[in-house]
C-alpha cells in the first residue's frame, strides 16, 4: 500500500461510479418504490410494512451476498447486518492491510440517507414507469460503488499513518479531529478529483455513433445532451464523497492505536 496505489484505487472506481448513475438515470424516479410497503387488498386497512420495495430488495441481495462471501473482503460492507453463514461459495482468506480495532469504522448510514435523499432526486426524472425491480437493483449497485469508495477512506488513513506515524500518534492520541482533518487533507488533489470525474461525466455519458461526430453536448450548457449531469456527478463529490472520505479517515484514525 502506498498512497498511489490507493488514489490508483480511487480513481478507477470513478469510472464504476459514473457508469452506475448513468445507470440509474435511465429510470424514472419510480417514487412507490420508496414508500413504505402496503400490504392488503384494499377492503381493511391492510398491513403497513415498515420498509419500502427498495430497501426489501436491497436486504434479501445482500443476504444472497453475503452467503457467497462477499463480505469477507474488508473492502465491501453491507448496508444491514447478517448473521447468513457464507455457504455458498468455497472459503477464501482475505487478507487486509487494515488495523483490525479500526477496519469496522463506516458511514454507510450517511451513504444510504445522502444516496435517497438527496442524489436520487438529482439524478432521475419525475415519472413512474413501473419498472421498479431493475430500478432499485441501479440503486444498490451505486450504493455499493459509493460505499466501497467511501469506506476506502479507511486504506488511505492507514497509508497516512504509516508515512508519518510521529505527528499523527500525537494528534490522535490528543482526539483531536480539527488538526487531523487538517493533516489529512490535500486541497490540490480534491480538485483534480472533482475536475476529473466531471469530465469523465461529459465523456463516458456521452451517445456514439458509428459515423458522425460524436454527440458532446457542448452546446448546452444545462448538459442535458448527456446520460447523466457532469455538474451533479462534480457536485456528488463536492458535497458527499470526498467529505464522507474524510470522515471515514478520520474515524479510522481515532481508533488507530486502540
Ligand atoms: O487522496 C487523498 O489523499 C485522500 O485522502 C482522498 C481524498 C478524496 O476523497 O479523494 C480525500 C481527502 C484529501 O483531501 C484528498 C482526496
Amino acid at each position: 500500500l502506498s498512497l498511489d496505489t490507493v488514489r490508483e484505487f480511487l480513481t478507477r472506481e470513478e469510472d464504476t461510479i459514473v457508469f452506475s448513475l448513468i445507470e440509474r438515470a435511465r429510470y424514472p424516479l419510480n417514487r412507490p418504490a420508496y414508500d413504505p410497503i402496503h400490504l392488503g387488498d384494499g377492503a381493511g386497512p391492510g398491513r403497513r410494512l415498515n420498509a419500502s420495495f427498495a430497501e426489501l430488495f436491497i436486504r434479501e441481495s445482500e443476504a444472497v451476498q453475503s452467503k457467497a462471501g462477499r463480505y469477507q473482503n474488508l473492502q465491501e460492507i453491507p448496508f444491514f447486518a447478517y448473521r447468513v453463514p457464507f455457504t455458498l461459495a468455497p472459503p477464501y482468506n482475505f487478507t487486509s492491510e487494515l488495523y483490525p480495532a479500526a477496519a469496522f469504522v463506516n458511514v454507510n448510514d450517511a451513504i444510504w440517507s445522502m444516496y435517497f435523499n438527496e442524489l436520487l432526486p438529482l439524478l432521475a426524472k419525475n415519472g413512474d414507469d413501473r419498472n421498479y425491480a431493475v430500478t432499485v437493483d441501479s440503486d444498490l449497485a451505486c450504493l455499493q460503488v459509493l460505499s466501497r469508495r467511501i469506506n476506502y477512506g479507511r486504506y488511505v488513513a492507514e497509508v497516512k499513518f504509516r508515512g508519518d506515524q510521529q505527528t499523527y500518534t500525537s494528534l490522535i492520541q490528543a482526539k483531536d479531529r480539527d488538526a487531523l482533518m487538517k493533516l489529512l487533507t490535500s486541497e490540490a488533489q480534491e480538485d483534480v478529483v472533482k475536475r476529473r470525474v466531471e469530465k469523465k461525466a461529459t465523456v463516458f455519458g456521452q451517445s456514439i455513433t458509428s459515423d458522425g461526430p460524436i454527440e458532446t453536448g457542448v452546446n448546452n450548457s444545462s448538459g442535458t445532451n448527456f446520460k447523466v449531469d457532469p455538474s451533479v456527478v462534480y457536485k456528488l463529490y463536492d458535497q458527499w464523497v470526498i467529505p464522507l472520505t474524510k470522515q471515514v479517515e478520520v474515524e479510522y484514525l481515532l481508533h488507530r492505536l486502540d
